[in-house]
């Protein structure tokens, strides 16, 4: 567990972890790439790991160098995986690799994982590659994990898929559909949420030679492209500099937090502008963020359709900002790790929060003063470390559980956040 006290200053540089999406695209794409990939930077965090573990078992060489904190990837031959395909908690590694398993030499892949992943929704991408002539199902029969997919071979030049449960899928369907022999229309039946991370897919997709074009409904993927070898440097992440960002504009601060690019297409990245909204004169530059000063946050109106990751960080953030903060458009927030609406609610209120929950949203009335208390975190990486910015600025001493799972995505986590003076200890 994680003991968090109250703490009164922040001050240092620090680095933002390298980019979860990223890493994970870099190394699935490197894998289907005829010959030699170096990922320079990459995210040691347990769900790109596995990503990692799943390409090895679809046939990658993979060597990972700690001392060059980079990873080599030899990609392009398939092969029917051994044994089950084991993703962990890593909803990103299960939906991609679902629809590249289709393209096995033969036989099955199962794959599966943790109890939270054999709960996130899967049927409308099983339901997609059907449509394509690939054979996917759920083993239970119930639209989750675990999930078994047949070697096929693509067919078919149009799939429609709705865009509104997890962009993962139409990301997934990207990176399947250059091996078809024709080109292939994706078109979203319904609104797209989450769409930055298909920018961040196109953007990658591009630098391993494939091109993909919008449409008037959709996309189109073009058929018979061969993914090749890149090198490639992962740019930092801006869901886990959230964190960072969120604790240095609530405690009196002095931070730089580098290797955050403004050009990024990273859609978290508006959390500098939310910040920004609230009140905090927080300074962009190129290649960093800087965080001087002591700010009285005021509650503002948040659309997150397009940034479901940054819900937790801007609860925590609406908690103690004056007036209303209303965050909506986040129905998709339910179908992560855990149903992050919810836990925000029932936890943050533990701490004396005004928070109201709607099946879109939260509504929260700062009340300046929260007080600390025991909290779950659902074995959720992105609840640990909010909970962690809301311990730091509340009275006395929160407890936070399962800190371990900062690992996802954040590893050192815990050792950033103390260097740079946050109150806390590992117990
Ligand atoms: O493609 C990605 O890298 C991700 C997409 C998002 O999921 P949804 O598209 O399911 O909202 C996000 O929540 C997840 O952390 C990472
Ligand atoms: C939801 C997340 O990731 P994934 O969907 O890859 O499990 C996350 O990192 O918050």
């Amino acid at each position: 567990m994680l003991i968090v006290k109250k703490t009164e200053r922040l001050e240092g540089t620090i680095k933002s972890p390298p980019s979860k999406s990223y890493t994970h695209r870099a190394v699935i794409g490197a894998s289907l790439a005829e010959g030699k990939s170096i990922i320079k930077n990459p995210l040691w965090g347990e769900d790109c790991l596995s990503s990692v573990h799943g390409c090895k078992m679809l046939g990658a060489n993979i060597i990972l160098d700690k001392e060059k904190d980079e990873w080599i990837v030899e990609g392009g031959k398939l092969k029917t995986p051994d044994n089950v395909i084991d993703v962990g908690n890593s909803g990103t590694t299960l939906r991609i690799l679902t629809s590249i398993s289709s393209q096995i030499p033969k036989g099955y892949a199962i794959l599966t994982g943790d109890d939270s992943i054999r709960r996130r929704p899967m049927q409308p991408l099983l339901d997609a590659l059907k449509q394509l002539n690939i054979e996917a199902f759920s083993s239970k029969m119930d639209g989750t994990a675990p999930v078994i997919v047949k070697s096929s071979k693509i067919s078919g030049n149009v799939v429609k898929i709705r865009g509104d449960v997890s962009s993962q899928f139409i990301t997934s369907l990207m990176m399947l559909l250059p091996f078809n022999n024709e080109d292939t229309e994706i078109i979203l039946t319904s609104p797209l949420k989450s769409k930055p991370y298909i920018d961040v897919t196109i953007d990658i997709l591009n630098k391993f030679g494939i091109k993909i074009d919008k449409t008037e409904n959709g996309f189109l993927v073009y058929g018979n492209q061969k993914y090749k070898p890149i090198n490639y440097i992962v740019e930092g992440d801006y869901s886990s500099a959230s964190y960072l960002i969120a604790a240095g504009v609530l405690i009196n601060s002095d931070l730089t937090i580098e290797n955050l690019f403004s050009d990024s297409k990273q859609g978290d990245k508006a959390i500098v502008k939310i910040v920004k909204e609230m009140g905090a004169d927080i300074k962009v530059k190129k290649d960093k963020v800087i965080i001087n000063g002591k700010y009285n946050l005021e509650g503002i109106d948040i659309d997150v359709k397009d940034i479901p990751d940054l819900v937790p960080t801007i609860a925590v953030l609406g908690c103690f900002a004056e007036g209303k903060t209303e965050i909506f458009n986040g129905e998709h927030v339910r179908l992560k790790e855990c149903d992050r609406l919810r836990a925000c609610a029932v936890e943050l209120r533990k701490m004396g929060a005004d928070i109201k929950e709607k099946p879109d949203g939260l509504i929260i009335r700062g009340v300046k003063k929260l007080k600390g208390c025991k909290l779950n975190t659902y074995n959720d990486h992105r609840l640990v470390m909010a909970f962690t910015v809301a311990g730091l600025k509340a009275e006395g001493v929160t407890i936070i559980d399962n800190e371990e799972s900062v690992k996802i995505s954040f590893p050192n986590f815990v050792e950033v956040m103390k260097s740079i003076g946050a109150n806390i200890e590992v117990k």
